[in-house]
């Protein structure tokens, strides 16, 4: 991998605006999840939401991908109002939602399913591509049960990148494995990020793997959910999630959030 220094996003065309976007949901009782949110996120971006539990982050993304309406304000792509789900914006989960009764190849075929432009032989050759480009050549046929968390989680990205969506929106996609996997993981997700530069939206509880990953890392407070503090990761790709420099930044980040929780704590 060459070094790369992130540009300015401020240079880059806008391919997400969230504009003015809250949300309450009415179960037991009225929550407000996000109140008024705003945030531009540059074309081949990769920002991290963080911020701690109930603050909003997976109903921000869920809104971004569509699968959510606000209850006011809206989700421009492309200059356009999201009115639901698209090919362009996939969401992949922490829990990688595989199905069971297809092996590695298979689910990944079925992610392309989303492309009827393509021929079937032109699909089998996008998910042997992918497959190998996640690492898992070798895994193709086997079966869902016979992979560890750490190679599902690599078939969901497999099955995410497929389609060649424009905007990826990862909701703590490595929150469940061990860390010398999650390690493995950053490095491939930095590799996969700087070759394809789609705009990445990546929602985590993990400080360094915001700060590793991020060029902005955007922090949220909870009751009701808002932006509370975006900060600029200017540091050189690929980033070692073991590095000083790294860990400086982590700390700020760090501090700001235990400042939050304190508040929301205190509330
Ligand atoms: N479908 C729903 N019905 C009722 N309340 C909901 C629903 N989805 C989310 N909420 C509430 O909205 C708030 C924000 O939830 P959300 O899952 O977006 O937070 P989060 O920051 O992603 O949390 P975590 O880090 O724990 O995953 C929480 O108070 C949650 O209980």
């Amino acid at each position: 991998m060459e070094p790369f220094t992130p540009d300015s996003s401020a240079a880059r065309p806008a391919k997400l605006i969230v504009e003015g976007v809250s949300k309450w949901f009415t179960s037991r009782a009225v929550v407000q999840a996000l109140d008024d949110v705003s945030l531009t996120i540059a074309e081949g971006e990769f920002v991290c939401l963080i911020g701690p539990s109930g603050c909003g982050k997976s109903t921000l993304l869920d809104i971004i991908a569509g699968l959510t309406k606000p209850d006011t304000g809206r989700v421009l792509a492309d200059g356009r109002t999201v009115e639901g789900p698209g090919r362009q914006r996939l969401v992949m989960f922490q829990e990688s939602a595989l199905f069971p009764w297809l092996d590695a190849f298979g689910n990944v075929m079925f992610g392309l399913k989303l492309r009827p432009d393509l021929t079937n032989a032109e699909r089998k050759e996008i998910a042997h591509h992918y497959l190998k480009l996640v690492g898992l050549e070798k895994f193709e046929h086997a079966h869902v049960h016979e992979l560890s968390g750490g190679m599902k989680q690599r078939v969901a990205l497999a099955r995410a990148l497929a389609p060649d969506p424009q905007v990826l929106l990862m909701d703590e996609p490595f929150g469940a494995l061990d860390a010398m996997t999650r390690d493995q993981l950053y490095d491939d997700i930095q590799g996969i990020w700087m070759e394809s530069r789609k705009t990445i939206v990546f929602v985590t509880h993990n400080v360094r793997e915001a700060v590793c990953l991020g060029d902005r890392v955007v922090l949220m407070s909870p009751s009701p959910g808002r932006i509370q503090q975006v900060f600029r990761i200017p540091l050189p790709r690929p980033r070692d999630i073991n590095s000083p420099e790294l860990a400086g930044h982590a700390s700020r980040i760090a501090a700001a959030l235990k400042g939050t929780r304190m508040e929301a704590a205190s509330e």
